[in-house]
């Protein structure tokens, strides 16, 4: 197993990462609580990995609670949230107890924000069960959408701990094992050049990647990570290159119905566009044509492009919470590993926007 320290301002927390933790949650809290409600969705639960947790964590507390979303994007609304609050109210959950975020990154961000909220905030731990989770369970990002952009009402609130079992993401489709690995590349794009290239050469197809090069890889991603939550923890500089392909992939994912298309594979979209717009604006020089044969190679669905309208897109864009001043600020490559976050003009970005989509489409 390894471990890695984050420091939040919140306090310090453990990330730990290894095979089969599922089975030893209890060593993994930072301290006792009289009740726990586990929050997961009807997926993982169905695999029996609820069951799983419900055993490690019995002999913590004899109130043990767990609540079942359906599984996929929708759930990651208003609604659902309000559901979630009212289980823990009428459960008498208090300041001092636990929730157990089990689960991918739908799940983590719900039940974060439920902790961030609940009574102000009581403490949570992430149990990520996707390879998109390696990113999403650690920084402190909480919330949920709002019909008109992704992620829009939501809060910093961080884990008190991340609990890693790599045994789980074994059971992950081949569609979500696609969109997890996006936000794996995208560790790379933004801050390791010798590990994109070595992602590039080794992957050709997402069903036999070797469990080293994805242990490896997420390993390295989530100190990729760590290193900048831990500097920028609000986002308010370095933090947002983590945002790298997200302005264009959530205008997507929203644009298409949330859950249409994973939130991975719309990063890749927006990945693409930004190296597009990368090299248009930075001369960056690194391949574009090479990295969309890739993407293609591993089935990464750009097709999507063609049931998509610019304009709308556009007006998601202007949502977009990196924007200041009502100008849309986009994270563009200087070269592989150097972000930095660009004004981008509204005319330029439609021109950029509809070559892509029409070239994408070809
Ligand atoms: N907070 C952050 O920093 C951050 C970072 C990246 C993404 N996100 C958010 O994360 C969400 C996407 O996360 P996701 O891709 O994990 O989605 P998800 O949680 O919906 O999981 C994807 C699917 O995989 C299933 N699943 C989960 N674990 C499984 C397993 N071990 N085996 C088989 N199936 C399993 C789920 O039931 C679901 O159907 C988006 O809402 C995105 O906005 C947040
Ligand atoms: O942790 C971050 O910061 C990120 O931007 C990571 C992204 O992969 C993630 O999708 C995040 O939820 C996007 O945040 P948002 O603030 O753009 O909604
Ligand atoms: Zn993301």
């Amino acid at each position: 197993m390894k471990t890695l320290q984050i420091n939040a301002s919140q306090g310090a927390y453990n990330v730990y990462i290894g095979p089969d933790l599922r089975f030893e949650l209890s060593k993994y809290l930072p301290k006792s609580y009289d009740k726990i409600l586990i929050i997961t969705d009807s997926q993982v639960e169905q695999l029996g990995y609820l069951k799983d947790a419900e055993e490690a964590l019995q002999m913590e507390t004899d109130q043990l609670y767990s609540y079942t979303i359906a599984a996929g994007e929708k759930s990651k609304q208003l609604n659902v949230f309000e559901q979630l609050q009212t289980y823990a109210i009428q459960n008498g959950l208090d300041r001092h107890s636990l929730i157990v975020a089990l689960g991918g990154g739908v799940v983590g961000d719900l039940a974060g924000f439920t902790a961030a909220t609940f009574m102000r905030g009581i403490d949570y731990i992430q149990v990520p069960t996707t390879i998109l989770a390696h990113d999403s369970s650690v920084g402190g990002k909480t919330g949920i959408n709002h019909p008109l952009g992704k992620n829009l009402i939501g809060s910093f609130h961080a884990p008190k701990a991340v609990v890693y079992d790599l045994s789980t993401i074994r059971t992950l489709s081949a569609v979500e094992r696609r969109s997890g690995f996006a936000e794996v590349v995208k560790h790379g794009l933004i801050a390791d050049k010798r590990m994109l290239n070595q992602l590039m050469d080794e992957v050709q197809a997402l069903e036999n990647i070797h469990p080293i090069v994805l242990e490896e890889a997420l390993y390295n991603g989530i100190k990729i990570k760590a290193h900048i939550v831990e500097e920028d923890e609000q986002e308010k500089g370095v933090r947002s290159y983590l945002n790298f392909g997200h302005t264009l992939g959530h205008a997507i994912e929203a644009e298409s119905g949330y859950g249409a298309i994973t939130h991975g594979e719309a990063v890749a979209i927006g990945m693409l566009f930004a190296l597009r717009v990368s090299q248009s604006y930075l001369s960056l020089s690194f391949s574009y044509q090479n990295f969309k044969t890739w993407l293609e190679q591993l089935q990464y669905p750009l097709d999507i492009c063609k049931d998509l309208q610019i304009s709308p897109l556009l007006d998601r864009m202007k949502l977009d919470k990196k924007n200041q001043k009502g100008q849309i600020r986009m994270v563009l490559l200087k070269e592989v590993g150097k972000p930095l976050i660009c004004t981008i003009d509204e005319h330029r970005l439609f021109t950029e926007l509809t070559s892509f989509m029409n070239e994408v489409m070809e």
